[in-house]
């Protein structure tokens, strides 16, 4: 579905991404860890357009991307999440459900419907006519998550998604991500947050110093030496 072929990325002197490879397949939840700096974020802004890569290639369903304007790779599905929340502050919980979805021109009907249905799934439905700059900033990053599913990406990329959350909201985050998964959508998800992503993903990648460490099973790449190595040296 998504592959990424010897992507490198460097910033004056600092390589932050060196020689990346990896293959998302339908369905999959990736989940990325690395320490900080080790190039995660990097590697999402260069898959969804914002940097281009040095070197490399980026290919989405077998089409090469690695070019494209950023638009055009969000409207052939790809969808994504930022570290830094970018929420309408102001705006209702409920205008910022609605507002991003207006270009797909769908029926204001179904995007009611869905809109409503993903509050639901996280528990936000009674907060809907709270200003968004209301909400706690665990409440603001499940907002931000259910609100790029309004935009119907098969695939979306999450950055730090249970950054700032409260323990008890995690478990409504992975049910969510579970049952969007169930019902079809891929995800990659850059997570510091090791038993929660190791709960949720199919598949685990070890980064630091912008070179993938390990993929693989999450149980081998997280007990591995060379990834304990890197997160503690
Ligand atoms: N726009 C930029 N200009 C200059 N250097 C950058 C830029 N973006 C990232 N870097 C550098 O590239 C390296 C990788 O950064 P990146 O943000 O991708 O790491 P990360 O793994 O996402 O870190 P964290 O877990 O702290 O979010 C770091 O050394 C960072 O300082």
């Amino acid at each position: 579905m998504l592959r990424v072929e010897n992507l490198s990325k460097h910033f004056g002197g600092t390589q932050a991404l060196k020689d990346v490879n990896f293959e998302v397949k339908p369905k999959e939840i990736i989940g990325i860890i690395g320490p900080n700096g080790s190039g995660k974020s990097t590697l999402l802004h260069t898959i969804t357009g914002i940097h281009k890569p040095d070197k490399g290639s980026i290919w989405y369903e077998d089409k090469n991307i690695t070019s494209i304007p950023l638009e055009d790779r969000a409207r052939l599905g790809i969808g994504r999440t930022f570290q830094n929340l970018r929420l309408f502050k102001r705006l209702t919980v409920w205008e910022n459900m609605l507002i991003p979805a207006i270009q797909l021109k769908k029926s204001k009907k179904d995007m009611e419907e869905q809109a409503s249905e993903l509050l639901n799934l996280v528990n936000l439905t009674h907060l809907k006519n709270e200003q968004a700059q209301n909400l706690s900033i665990g409440q603001q990053r499940l907002l931000e998550f259910i609100r790029a599913m309004m935009l119907d990406s098969k695939i979306v990329l999450l950055d730090e998604p249970t950054a700032g959350f409260h323990p008890n909201m995690i478990q409504t985050f992975i049910d969510t991500l579970l049952e969007l998964n169930r019902r079809g959508k891929t995800f990659v998800i850059i997570e510091h947050n090791i038993p929660a992503i190791m709960e949720v993903s199919t598949k685990l990648i070890a980064i630091a110093a912008g070179e993938v460490l390990m993929s693989g099973n999450p149980e081998e790449v997280h007990s591995d030496a060379k990834v304990v190595e890197a997160y503690l040296g």
